[in-house]
């Protein structure tokens, strides 16, 4: 059997608290574990304030625990790594630099000899249907737009795994669907881990190999899903038969009763 331990994402009961002075502490997290191989596609999902944000950040080292481990490739999570690259809802983008210049900032901060930082930057702006955009300032984009720079910028460190916390929360329905093919082709073809945070039950379902369900008050899991409706996508192209499709339907309004239970 593989130790997943090894080769993808682990968190082992995992529990946080935010202590703020003079109030009794927030548990945002309790006895959170989840297991994922390398080249899986989790999503979570569930209703505001349960957690999901705060478990991103714990994997992405931006926070500590107050118990439990996590482990990325096998190795514990004490800070942020390369190995891990964020993609935010809205990204920060540095609005003075242009796009090159953007997605090549990474490696430019560890050292990375300019030439071979601009290929690989033109590279990953090829991945995201940019290549022809590289010049062109930030304010010059359209939201999705800025979102592909954002993910440009994620894989160029070449990361095992990509944490996204809503990353199309903010764009309208058309551009939403294609961004979500963009990244199951992203996910398909770089072969990493993703993490995905969304408040969509459509786009879960449709994007996930493990489906994750969060519950507030304290936040944990209270269902686990395993998925294809991705795949199906990959082999088939077709974004809208796989949705219509009556298996997808019905995992939808499943999924959907099981958030709407977690807020009564
Ligand atoms: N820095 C902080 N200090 C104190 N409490 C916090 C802090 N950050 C988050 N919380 C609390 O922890 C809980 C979980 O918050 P978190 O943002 O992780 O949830 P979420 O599921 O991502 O919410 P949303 O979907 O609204 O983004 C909430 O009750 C929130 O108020």
């Amino acid at each position: 059997m593989i130790d997943v331990g090894m080769t993808g994402l682990s968190v082992r009961h995992m529990s946080l608290e935010y202590r703020v002075a003079g109030r009794p502490p927030i548990i945002a997290l309790r006895d959170v574990s989840l297991e994922a191989e390398a080249q899986e596609f989790i999503v979570v999902l569930g209703a505001s304030g349960c957690g999901k944000t705060s478990l991103l950040n714990l994997i992405a080292g931006f926070l500590h625990p107050t118990s439990g481990e996590i482990r990325v490739g096998g190795k514990p999570v004490t800070s942020p790594g390369a190995d891990r690259g964020v993609v935010f809802q809205r990204n920060a983008l540095m609005p003075w630099l242009n796009v090159l210049h953007n997605v090549e900032l990474g490696l430019k901060l560890t050292g990375v000899p300019r030439d071979a930082r601009r290929e690989i930057a033109r590279r990953n702006l090829a991945l995201v249907g940019l290549a022809d955009f590289a010049c062109s300032p930030i304010y010059e984009l359209s939201g999705g737009m800025q979102q592909r720079v954002g993910l440009a910028r994620a894989l160029t460190c070449d990361p095992v795994m990509m944490l996204m916390d809503e990353p199309l929360g903010a764009l309208d329905e058309f551009t939403r669907e294609e961004m979500q093919v963009l990244i199951l082709d992203l996910w398909a073809r770089s072969h990493k881990l993703i993490f995905m945070i969304t408040h969509s039950v459509e786009e879960a379902v449709f994007m996930a190999t493990q489906l994750i369900v969060m519950s507030p008050r304290p936040g944990r899991i209270v269902q686990q899903f395993r998925l294809d409706f991705g795949r199906t996508y990959l082999e088939t192209r077709d974004a809208r038969a796989v949705k219509s499709s009556t298996e997808f339907i019905e995992m939808r309004e499943n999924v959907l009763d099981i958030v709407r239970a977690t807020t009564r």
